[in-house]
């Protein structure tokens, strides 16, 4: 089916699509306008509610009978819900379940989040290197051995940004600390032994100087759009030497907004820092990451080197970041939804319950209805 206009979709076909949000996130992203541009078209955004007081095969009960939807988008964590999300797709195989925990789990590790940049083969016609920064685990950031070993032989070079390594979107996982030499990380680490850098797992991750600008790419399937955000200001030699020992702790900078335009030529720089990235090169960087994870719903951190303008750096890669801060995110979301949802190779969409052994025999035998099946999540991406 093809969806012509609003008053056309709205008439002729309704879809019901299930969110479950922690309500930070459910307050941010479903405004009015979404609710209002997505319902013109024909969807009808359903909150999941979630209730911490039943048993794991209560709440897995619970969601089916809120069910069926036609897709469920979501950003909640853990065992408990990955686990009410399958019970939910043995009954319901035909919701789309965007995006498939598995494919989530990828992001939650700061490591394992950015392989997927290290395997990217980018056209080479952008005469632009797309890697990661050097960085090492300490997987025992409080052993004096593991430090030593994990900082020498050129593994990282100061100044560093200690990470958490795990990235669950908990306060904590957001602590980051510029380290700017080795007698700084062990103040870090072996001096203030109540941080949580000290005590978890860390990312010791090589900063890169980048004119104080990070360029955030948003993504939602095969959209692709990218914003300049605030960052750490490059910092210069005699900074380095000034700074000896030095720690400086920050978390979510780069939620701060858009910076300034300045004079590129104050700042001393042979290009303008500020200089969005080409489009088709964010367009093809978008896709391979978004090919690479599997994930229709996430933004990605990218910076440029502040000495060589053709060297990115992707730095972090999130999940289901803040889409509402995206000008007409209404229209991008819905636009991707009727897509996927009219899309002729996907599934039909009735929303009926998953069938026995004896009725799948018998419909086998009646007709052959449905599309080709086949899982709610893997086959989204072209
Ligand atoms: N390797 C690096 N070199 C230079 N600056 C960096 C580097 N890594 C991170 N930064 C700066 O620190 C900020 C936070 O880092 P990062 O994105 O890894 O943390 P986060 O808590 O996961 O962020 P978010 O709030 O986007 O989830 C970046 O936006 C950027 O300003
Ligand atoms: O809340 P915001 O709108 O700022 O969205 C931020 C989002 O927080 P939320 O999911 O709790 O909303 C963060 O998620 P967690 O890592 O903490 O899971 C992360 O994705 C940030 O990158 C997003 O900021 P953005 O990149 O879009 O600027």
């Amino acid at each position: 089916m093809k969806i012509e206009s609003s008053s056309d979709a709205a008439a002729a076909q309704r879809y019901r699509i299930g969110y479950a949000f922690a309500p930070k996130k459910e307050q941010s992203f479903i405004q009015p306008s979404l609710l209002h541009h997505a319902s013109q078209n024909g969807i009808d955004f359903v909150p999941i509610s979630i209730t911490d007081s039943l048993s794991e095969e209560e709440a897995a009960e619970a969601l089916i009978q809120q069910g069926p939807f036609h897709c469920i988008i979501h950003k909640l964590y853990g065992h408990r819900w990955n686990h009410q999300l399958k019970q939910y797709s043995s009954k319901y195989p035909q919701t789309l379940i965007l995006d498939p925990p598995d494919s989530i789990e990828r992001l939650h590790n700061r490591v394992s989040m950015l392989q997927v940049v290290s395997a990217l083969k980018l056209n080479s016609q952008f005469n632009i290197s797309v890697s990661v920064p050097k960085q090492v685990v300490l997987q025992n950031p409080q052993s004096p051995d593991s430090i030593h070993n994990n900082t020498n032989d050129g593994a990282v070079e100061f100044p560093v940004i200690a990470k958490p390594l795990l990235a669950n979107g908990s306060a904590k996982s957001h602590e980051m600390y510029l380290v700017f030499d080795p007698k700084g990380l062990q103040t870090l680490l072996l001096t203030n032994t109540t941080t949580s850098a000290s005590t978890q797992p860390i990312l010791l991750q090589q900063f890169v100087n980048h004119g104080e600008v990070v360029f955030k790419v948003y993504v939602i399937g095969e959209y692709a759009q990218c914003v300049k955000r605030s960052s750490l200001p490059d910092i210069s030699e005699q900074q380095l030497t000034a700074s000896e020992g030095q720690v400086l702790r920050f978390s979510q900078i780069s939620n701060s907004p858009q910076p300034q335009e300045e004079d590129e030529h104050g700042l001393g720089l042979s290009h303008d820092p500020h200089e969005m990235p080409p489009s088709d090169f964010v367009q093809e960087l978008a896709r391979g990451i978004r090919l690479g994870l599997k994930l229709n719903f996430f933004n990605f951190d990218v910076i440029r080197d502040s000495g060589n303008p053709h060297s990115y750096f992707v730095i972090d890669i999130n999940y289901f970041p803040g889409y509402a801060k995206l000008p007409s995110y209404e229209q991008v979301l819905t636009n991707f939804l009727l897509a996927l949802l009219t899309t002729p190779t996907q599934k039909d969409h009735q929303l009926e319950p998953a069938t026995t052994e004896e009725e799948e025999e018998e419909e086998e035998s009646d007709h052959d209805h449905l599309g080709d099946g086949g899982g709610g999540d893997a086959s989204l991406l072209p």
